[in-house]
């Protein structure tokens, strides 16, 4: 559907998109991660054709380029602000892009406007501007949407409403490339996770694979945990007590469940010990700085 190819971006001198390629696919949900400056609205601003680059970029197998939009009919977007006419209802603001009435009501109802949709926009809060600027995106029944902090002002019901729309819009085949530096939401909806680090795509990878990083160790909570320390210790098992529980790695599960049980020390919870996903994302970016420091 979209094909990024070694696209590069300068604004003026400066090289702010380095041989960046990647791919999304129909119903993909792609994450956009990275530190402030890395890049993220410059690459989405770019897809949208409106910045110069180098590569190419092409929709469905059409080019977009900062001249030729043609691509993009079938693109919605949100990106910085919203691009609302503040006295205008919002009601209005929609009707502005779309003649298909039907689907304006339904946006409205999906995304729970009814109550101010009549008023002006420029009374409406931040959150409400918001919603409206994703039903913007959602309208004509895109194929791709990009969506740049979607959940910004946005409260905790309305979040998760989004979220379930964005599910429902990529269940039926729309594509959809969200960056956020809310990780735990963002956690929530993407498939798969593409990492920018000053310009480089430093991981571009299906979210299931990310996961599976260091899921080596499992946390384990027993009847005694202090005995099983003990008890592991001297069968020279590397243990490492949390407030959680104990972390343990994998391969030495057999034996630490053969050396509880033969001392009467029941499991009360054995499982994966995930880190966050904020903490994967900070050590990606961790050892992609102390790799690039030591060339
Ligand atoms: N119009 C512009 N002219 C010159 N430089 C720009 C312009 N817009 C962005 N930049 C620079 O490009 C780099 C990337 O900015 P961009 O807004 O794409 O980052 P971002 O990843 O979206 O950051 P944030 O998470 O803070 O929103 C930054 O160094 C920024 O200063």
């Amino acid at each position: 559907m979209l094909t990024v190819k070694n696209l590069n971006i300068f604004y003026g001198r400066k090289q702010i998109i380095e041989n960046a390629s990647f791919s999304i696919k129909p119903g993909e949900i792609v994450g956009l991660i990275g530190p402030n400056g890395a890049g993220k609205t410059t690459i989405m601003k770019t897809l949208l054709g409106l910045t110069k680059f180098t590569g190419s970029i092409s929709f469905n197998n059409q080019p977009i380029t900062a001249n030729n939009h043609k691509a993009l009919q079938n693109v919605g977007a949100l990106i910085e602000n919203p691009a609302i006419y503040p006295f205008l209802s919002g009601k209005d603001n929609l009707s502005l892009y779309s003649t298909d009435k039907d689907e304006v009501a339904e946006l409205i109802t999906k995304l729970q406007m009814n109550s101010y949709i009549q008023r002006q926009a420029k009374s409406y809060s931040i959150g409400m501007k918001q919603k409206l600027g994703i039903a913007l995106a959602l309208l004509n029944h895109p194929q791709f949407v990009i969506l740049d902090e979607p959940m910004n002002g946005l409260d905790i019901e309305t979040t998760i409403l989004i979220r379930k729309i964005i599910h429902e819009y990529a269940h039926k085949g729309t594509a959809f490339l969200i960056s956020s530096h809310v990780l735990s939401e963002l956690q929530k909806v993407m498939t798969s996770v593409i990492i920018l680090n000053q310009g480089h795509i430093i991981m571009d990878v299906p979210v299931s694979q990310f996961q599976e990083r260091d899921s080596q160790q499992y946390r384990l909570v027993t009847t005694d945990n202090q005995t099983a320390i003990k008890l592991l210790t001297a069968n020279s098992i590397t243990v490492t007590p949390t407030s959680a529980g104990l972390i343990v790695n994998k391969d030495a599960l057999s034996q630490i469940q053969q050396i509880l049980f033969e001392n009467q020390i029941w499991l009360r919870e054995l499982v994966p010990n995930v880190p966050s996903f904020e903490k994967k994302i900070i050590t990606v970016l961790k050892e992609r700085r102390k790799n690039s420091n030591g060339k």
